[in-house]
């Protein structure tokens, strides 16, 4: 379904990806684990297409049989590739029922969208508030992602789903996740936490820009745990990792 080739990622002299290759299936959830600084945001910005993350990563990406490394943020977007913001809500001063349903363009009765808010976690009420400073950045946050799930994406790709968010429970991202699967979406969860990853159907574990290891979760999940804990890799250079250079 979403396929990347040969992704490679330099900055300066500096490799900051090197060679990845996988290929995601429809409907599944899959969740990336590793340290700071390994390159998992950066994968991320790779598959969105974000401006200096596009063209210069020597792969493809292939979207459904459709080639899309060229493609811009926005025709990505389109095809249903999508990304939870850290910094989101744009529409300032809108109320929240006409931000989640896109000015009414989006045609879900107050039923549907309360389902939505209760599964990010929020009550009815929210729906008669306006998306102004007056929202907390947790709320904020919960709102965007009752927009996404709404927006039935085809890829969504969650940098630390419950980052910013008290009380979003395993169960709450397990739910929305499987939401997104069941309106026919992939998700990739981008996450240090085990327990997260855990909830995935597929996981893989990035090391210095690297996959060293993916399959099960549990199984990457105890591969972090046992090597990347107190790991000496953290922000090492990949040429410096193959020099063997000690830090
Ligand atoms: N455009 C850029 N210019 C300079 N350095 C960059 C750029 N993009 C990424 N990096 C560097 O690449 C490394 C990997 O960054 P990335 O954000 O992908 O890490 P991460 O695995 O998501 O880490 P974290 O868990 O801390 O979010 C970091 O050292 C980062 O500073």
């Amino acid at each position: 379904m979403l396929e990347l080739q040969n992704i490679s990622f330099n900055v300066g002299p500096r490799k900051i990806i090197e060679d990845i290759s996988f290929k995601f299936e429809e409907k599944k959830i899959y969740a990336v684990l590793g340290n700071n600084g390994v390159g998992k945001s950066t994968l991320a910005r790779i598959i969105m297409g974000l401006d200096g993350y596009k063209g210069n990563h020597g792969g493809r990406i292939i979207f459904n049989g459709e080639d899309i490394t060229d493609y811009s943020i926005t025709e990505r977007a389109k095809l249903g590739i999508t990304m939870a913001w850290q910094e989101p809500v744009r529409y300032e001063g809108l109320g929240v029922k006409e931000y989640l349903t896109l000015g009414k363009r989006i045609n879900l009765s107050d039923a549907e969208l309360i389902e939505i808010l209760n599964l990010v976690g929020l009550n009815p009420f929210y729906l008669h508030r306006k998306v102004d400073k007056t929202l907390s950045g947790g709320e904020r946050k919960r709102i965007e992602l009752a927009s996404l799930i709404i927006l039935k994406p085809k890829f969504a790709i969650f940098d630390e789903p419950d980052s910013g968010i008290d009380m979003m429970s395993n169960i709450m991202i397990e739910r929305i996740f499987k939401m997104i699967t069941s309106n026919g979406g992939s998700v990739l969860s981008i996450t240090h936490r085990e327990e997260i990853a855990e909830i995935a159907d597929e996981a893989f574990l990035i090391c210095s820009g690297r996959i060293k290891s993916q399959g099960d979760p549990k199984i990457v999940s105890e591969v972090y745990k046992s090597t990347c804990d107190n790991c000496a890799h953290i922000n090492v250079p990949v040429e410096d990792m193959d020099n063997e250079v000690k830090l």
